[in-house]
């Protein structure tokens, strides 16, 4: 089962320039996460901060005991064996073929046979859809296959977390549609823990059980998926529309002065808290149930008192039957 990831007042500053501040939420056990935000609003940088690439001045990242930040780099090394990681592109070696690609972690990091390494690489491939695409180059594929194949190598170590980022970057809507189901399914069939970074509302809306949100230096909210898809908060209900009216402009933000000439010459188009919530994806027909939704069920069922009436609501009617009983 995947694990809890609990990142507490984190900051990352680059020379003068601050990525974020303060920072403080936690990755529930087995769930999928999503975390939104416009670009260069530091959504990498945070992915980064939870493996340790990237090093806050502030805060600390707790998994399982160690701290990604303050810990020694020997322990650090050794933790970040449990997660695995895709990138936007796949990252894979361009002159490798796909099979070798996914194999390297095993050959690098274990010391198992060359047979167990070909049971575990075929099972992982055939988990993403890529089996008989052994001996493909990266470079003969389309940029679906990358993902599914990075997707592959970031499982070959049996992640107890997955950081995903941008999974639907390049993609068309129809691959799009066919990655938020594949990370339903994995989620149903590996139970770990995963952060999924992106700007798709497709994926936003019904893959994650818990979102959060990117803006200005900070987090503007982080929980159950209904809070952040309910919100009439003007920068997340901007982003969730993709409309241009809102605090979020071209260059990241608009000075106030733009957003209130809006207001007064009534650009800005209110939000009705409580739209509608897209139903959350479920796995593929055959597949195992994902034991996260019981457990979230109890834990978003503890806190839904201080959740706003309108998340409330969309919590409530997705709750499974035998749950809400
Ligand atoms: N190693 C680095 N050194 C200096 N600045 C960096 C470094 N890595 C990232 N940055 C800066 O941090 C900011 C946030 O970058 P990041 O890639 O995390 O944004 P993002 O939200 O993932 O954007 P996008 O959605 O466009 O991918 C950017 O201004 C970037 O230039």
């Amino acid at each position: 089962m995947g694990i809890e990831v609990a990142v507490e007042g984190l900051t990352k500053t680059f020379g003068r320039q601050n990525i974020w501040s303060d920072l403080t939420l936690t990755l529930p056990a087995g769930e999928i996460s999503v975390m939104l935000g416009p670009s260069g609003t530091g959504k990498t940088v945070f992915l980064k901060s939870l493996v340790g690439l990237v090093r806050p001045e502030r805060g600390r990242v707790l998994v399982d005991g160690v701290d990604m930040v303050g810990s020694r780099e020997r322990d650090v090394y050794e933790a970040r064996k449990r997660f695995g990681l895709m990138f936007q592109d796949g990252a894979l070696f361009g002159s490798m073929p796909l099979f070798d690609n996914i194999a390297f972690p095993l050959r690098e990091h274990t010391g198992r046979k060359e047979s167990e390494i070909r049971r575990i690489v075929l099972e992982r491939m055939e988990m993403v859809g890529l089996l008989g695409s052994e001996g493909k180059l990266p470079g003969e594929i389309s940029g679906g296959m990358r993902k599914r194949a990075g997707l592959a190598r970031a499982l070959v170590l049996d992640p107890q977390i997955i950081l995903i980022d941008e999974p639907d970057s390049g993609l068309d809507p129809v691959r799009t549609s066919y990655i938020s189901q594949l990370l339903i399914d994995l989620n149903a069939q590996i139970d770990a823990t995963m952060l999924i970074v992106t700007h798709n509302l497709d994926i936003a809306g019904t893959v994650p059980d818990n979102m959060g949100m990117l803006f200005r230096r900070g987090l503007v909210a982080f929980g159950p998926r209904e809070v952040l898809l309910t919100s009439d908060e003007p920068v997340v209900a901007q982003f969730l529309s993709g409309r241009r009216a809102g605090p979020i402009g071209m260059a990241e933000e608009k000075d106030q002065a733009t957003i209130d000439r809006e207001e007064t010459q009534g650009v800005v188009e209110q939000t009705p808290a409580g739209r509608p919530v897209m139903p959350q994806l479920e796995p593929t027909p055959g597949l195992p149930r994902r034991q996260a939704v019981r457990r979230r069920q109890e834990r978003v069922r503890a806190m839904l008192h201080e959740l706003p009436p309108a998340a409330q609501r969309a919590v409530v009617a997705g709750f499974a039957p035998e749950v809400s009983a």
